[in-house]
């Protein structure tokens, strides 16, 4: 302790820094991870699997260490070029980075996805930290039958078993999450808790607002795009976003009878990337058609993927 203020300022030799990949089957509650962990909301959560398309990291600091956490789509068994180029992406996320924490959803233990993960993992050789995540709906010897399971698969390093939902563990996870990334400098600015730019985050959260009232009838052909970002002299900020559907059928049921459903999708949206800004928000929505937006390169190359060749 000492009197200026300053005793909790690490200077850069004492600090550490890495990247850490979440890795886990689609639904297993990364995003919610992700979000416990930082403690603010940086991904998009929807009760609909595979939301996550590009890599969005959440970035937190404990006991002088940030910790870059990035949040790779889920690894699903890849039918369709976008899932390939998702897959290819979390994988080659996983390499990149310093730690690999693999989350295991309790409830459904080791399905088919977390074996072919499991199985896989074997060839990435950083340390590895087993997160078992959803502990508050499944009982105390389901999840140590689980632990040993998993830890007979694989070499962890350590074993966590957390509830991101309700905070349950998070804490001690982040902390060994501090100790383990290396030594050395912060590579981002103390105050930014996301590198994804809010442009893109406004994106996702209009994105995951057709999610939640389209989910039956518009299940994945949709993207959004933010257009313009205007920060207006009284403090407002005004955002003009692009919603693209690959058909003229889809593009009248985001717009609804005389306008109700995008209205309503704006009015969601809205809201909430006003609450995260902590500003007041004019948001403008447009919805265009834009046919086999799926196979266009320059599509993935937005969206921070690479074009699966084959
Ligand atoms: N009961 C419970 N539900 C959870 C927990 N963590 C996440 N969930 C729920 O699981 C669902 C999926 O969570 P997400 O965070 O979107 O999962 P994800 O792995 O990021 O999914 P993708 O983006 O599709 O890869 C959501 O409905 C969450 O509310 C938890 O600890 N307990």
């Amino acid at each position: 302790m000492n009197d200026t203020g300053a005793e909790n300022e690490a200077t850069p030799a004492e600090t550490r820094c890495g990247f850490v990949a979440l890795i886990g089957a689609p639904n297993v509650g990364k995003s919610t991870l992700v979000n416990a962990l930082v403690g603010s909301k940086v991904t998009i959560v929807s009760r609909k699997v595979q939301t996550t398309r590009a890599l969005i990291r959440g970035i937190v600091i404990e006991d002088h260490a940030q910790i870059i956490l990035v949040d790779t789509p889920g690894i699903f068994l890849p039918k369709r070029r976008l899932d390939r180029a998702m897959v290819k992406t979390a994988w080659s996320g996983a390499h990149d980075a310093d730690l690999v924490c693999v989350l295991l959803d309790a409830r459904e233990g080791i399905d088919e996805e977390a074996d072919a993960i499991l199985t896989k993992l074997s060839q990435v050789n950083h340390p590895k930290i087993l997160v078992i995540n959803k502990v508050d709906i499944v009982s105390k010897e389901k999840l140590l039958k689980l632990a040993q399971d998993a830890n007979a698969r694989l070499k962890f390093d350590e074993t966590f078993m957390v509830s991101a939902l309700s905070g349950d563990g998070v804490e001690d996870l982040r902390k060994s999450l501090a100790s383990k990334v290396p030594p050395g400098p912060y590579h981002y600015p103390e105050d930014q808790m996301s590198d994804a730019p809010m442009r893109h985050l406004a994106a996702e959260i209009t994105r995951e607002k057709i999610f939640r009232q389209l989910h039956q009838e518009l299940p994945y052909q949709s993207t959004v795009e933010t257009d313009t970002w205007t920060e207006r002299k009284d403090k407002s900020v005004r955002i003009e976003q692009t919603i693209f559907v690959e058909r003229e059928s889809q593009r009248k049921i985001v717009l609804g009878k005389g306008g109700a459903t995008i209205k309503s999708i704006g009015a969601d949206s809205r809201k909430e990337i006003a609450e995260i800004l902590g500003q007041t928000v004019h948001l403008f929505l447009f919805v265009k058609v834009r046919e086999n937006w799926g196979d266009d390169p320059n599509r993935y190359h937005e969206m921070g993927l690479e074009f699966p060749k084959d």
